[in-house]
C-alpha cells in the first residue's frame, strides 16, 4: 500500500479554493492542445455535481478564446434519467454553466435520450458510443478493448462513489457493458445511467476533482488505503493513463 500511496501522491494537487479552478483550467486546456494537435479530436467526459462549477475558468479569457472548441466531443460519465430541462439533469447543469458559453459544436454534444427508460437510455447511449468508435471519433484501448476517452473529469461523493457507481452496489463489478443503469441510487434522483469501471479505467487521462470536509475520509482511504474494509469505488479508479487529483484543503485535511 505504501508504494501505491507514494506513486499516487506525485499526482496530487492540494489547492486553495480559488486556485483549484485555475489549475483545472490549465490542465484541461493543455490536454485540449495536445489531443487537438495529435489527432484533431478531443473527447471529454463530464460528471454531475460540483464539477461544472470548478470548470468556470475555462469559459473566461484566456482559455475561452485560445481553446479550439470545434474539436471537442462531450460525453457524460453518468446522467440522471430526467428530461434535459429538469433541475436534476447533468446535461442542463453542464449546458447552463459551460456548454452554452463556449463554441462547442452542438452535434458533438452527446446527451442521453431523455424519452427512454433508464435501461433503454443506457442501451441507447452504449449503441451511440459504439457508432462513434466505428467512425473513429472515440478511440479504443488496445489493452482492454473498451472505449478510451481522452479526458474524464470525475467528482466523488462523501461515500466514495464516482459516476453512479456506489459502494456495495453490484454495478461496481460490471465488467462487460460500457454503459449501464441504476434504479436505486442512494443519491437522488434514483434512476441514472452510468459508465462502467472498464470504460472509466481505459481513459487516457482522469482528473479527480474533490472538495469539502465531508469527502476527507474517502480521500484518505483512496490515497493512503483502508486495508481492512472493502474498497470504495473511488479506490477502483485506476486508469491505463494518468490520474491527477485536484483537492482543496478541506478534502485533503486527513492526508
Ligand atoms: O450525477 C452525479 O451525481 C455525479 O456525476 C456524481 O458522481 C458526482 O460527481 C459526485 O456525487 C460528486 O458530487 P459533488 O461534486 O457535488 O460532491
Amino acid at each position: 500500500m505504501a508504494e501505491t500511496a507514494k506513486s499516487d501522491m506525485k499526482n496530487v494537487g492540494i489547492y486553495e479554493k480559488e486556485e483549484l479552478p485555475r489549475a483545472l483550467a490549465k490542465y484541461v486546456a493543455d490536454l485540449s492542445d495536445k489531443f487537438t494537435k495529435e489527432k484533431g479530436i478531443f473527447t471529454v467526459v463530464l460528471s454531475g455535481g460540483s464539477m461544472i462549477d470548478y470548470m468556470r475558468k475555462l469559459v473566461e479569457p484566456p482559455y475561452v478564446d485560445s481553446i479550439d472548441w470545434s474539436k471537442w466531443h462531450i460525453f457524460w460519465v453518468d446522467e440522471r434519467v430526467v428530461p434535459k430541462d429538469h433541475e436534476d439533469s447533468n446535461y442542463k447543469l453542464a449546458y447552463d454553466g459551460f456548454l452554452s458559453k463556449v463554441a462547442i459544436i452542438p452535434d458533438n454534444v452527446y446527451a442521453i435520450n431523455d424519452t427512454l427508460s433508464a435501461e433503454g437510455a443506457a442501451d441507447d447511449y452504449e449503441a451511440r458510443l459504439r457508432d462513434l468508435v466505428k467512425s473513429n471519433v472515440i478511440a479504443v484501448s488496445s489493452v482492454s478493448g473498451f472505449p478510451k476517452f481522452d479526458l474524464m473529469l470525475l467528482g466523488m461523493g462523501p461515500d466514495g462513489h464516482v459516476a453512479s457507481l456506489f459502494p456495495g452496489h453490484p454495478l461496481v463489478k460490471e465488467n462487460k457493458k460500457w454503459v449501464t443503469f441504476i434504479k436505486d441510487s442512494p443519491k437522488p434522483p434514483p434512476e441514472r445511467i452510468t459508465f462502467t469501471f472498464p470504460v472509466i479505467n481505459s481513459s487516457a487521462y482522469i482528473a479527480m476533482v474533490i472538495t469539502g470536509t465531508a469527502e476527507a475520509n474517502a480521500v484518505h482511504a483512496a490515497l493512503e488505503g483502508n486495508e481492512n474494509s472493502e474498497k470504495l469505488p473511488v479506490q477502483l479508479v485506476s486508469p491505463e493513463g494518468e490520474l491527477k487529483w485536484f483537492l482543496d484543503k478541506d478534502s485533503a485535511s486527513k492526508l
